[in-house]
């Protein structure tokens, strides 16, 4: 079982290289900003529980959100692996991923980091904001908040994830094929 933990800023692209990515390695897509959405629109208790978090541009609490990826991945008991895209985003959840994955003998492979510069990708949500129709996309103020999150929140896994050797980055500039290659020669040396 093969299992990749898709990093980066918001913007970063980790959508739009998962589609590729899940396709040529068979992995589940589990991205846990797409789960939330759904819960969302579908008015779900869990979309209840989220709702306030996400129109904020804040991270959802740790309980809430690692007890929906956990049911999200059991839900695929005969996956080839997993492609993580979205979570973990903090050290607990991090933590509580390494504590789940061994409960069904298996273990995070390898995380990839799509890198880019912060200007760039701000102004990449606010264009996928005019037709995306997510309002954390539309107002400038938010994905402030999300930066913030990610600076204090998500970054640190960069120096857990180094620590057990597992953490790569690709430049996350260019063109999405260029970074589907990119990413896709760290995972065929992995
Ligand atoms: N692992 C997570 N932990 C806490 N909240 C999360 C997590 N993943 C997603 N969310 C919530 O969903 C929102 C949207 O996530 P996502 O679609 O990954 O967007 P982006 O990476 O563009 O900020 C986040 O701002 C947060 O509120």
């Amino acid at each position: 079982m093969i299992n990749i933990v898709l990093f980066g800023k918001p913007g970063a692209g980790k959508g739009t290289q998962a589609e590729f990515l899940k396709e040529k390695y068979n992995l589940t897509h589990l991205s846990t900003g797409d789960i939330f959405r759904f819960n969302l629109k579908n008015d779900t208790e869990l979309g209840k529980k989220a709702r306030v978090f996400m129109d904020n541009g804040e991270l959802v609490p740790c309980e809430v959100t690692t007890a929906m990826l956990i049911d999200e991945v059991n839900k695929h008991p005969d996956s080839a692996g997993f492609l993580f895209d979205g979570y973990p985003r903090t050290l607990d959840q991090a933590e509580a991923l390494d504590k789940f994955l061994p409960t069904i003998g298996s273990s995070v492979t390898a995380t990839i980091a799509l890198e880019a510069d912060d200007e760039i990708l701000v102004a990449r949500l606010l264009e996928r904001g005019k037709t995306s129709g997510r309002p954390d996309d539309q107002d400038e103020e938010k994905i402030r908040v999300r930066y913030q999150e990610y600076n204090e929140k998500t970054a640190p896994l960069i120096g857990y994830y180094k620590e057990q050797n597992k953490f790569h980055a690709v430049n996350g500039i260019g063109t999405i094929e260029e970074i589907t290659e990119r990413l896709t020669s760290v995972i065929d040396n992995l």
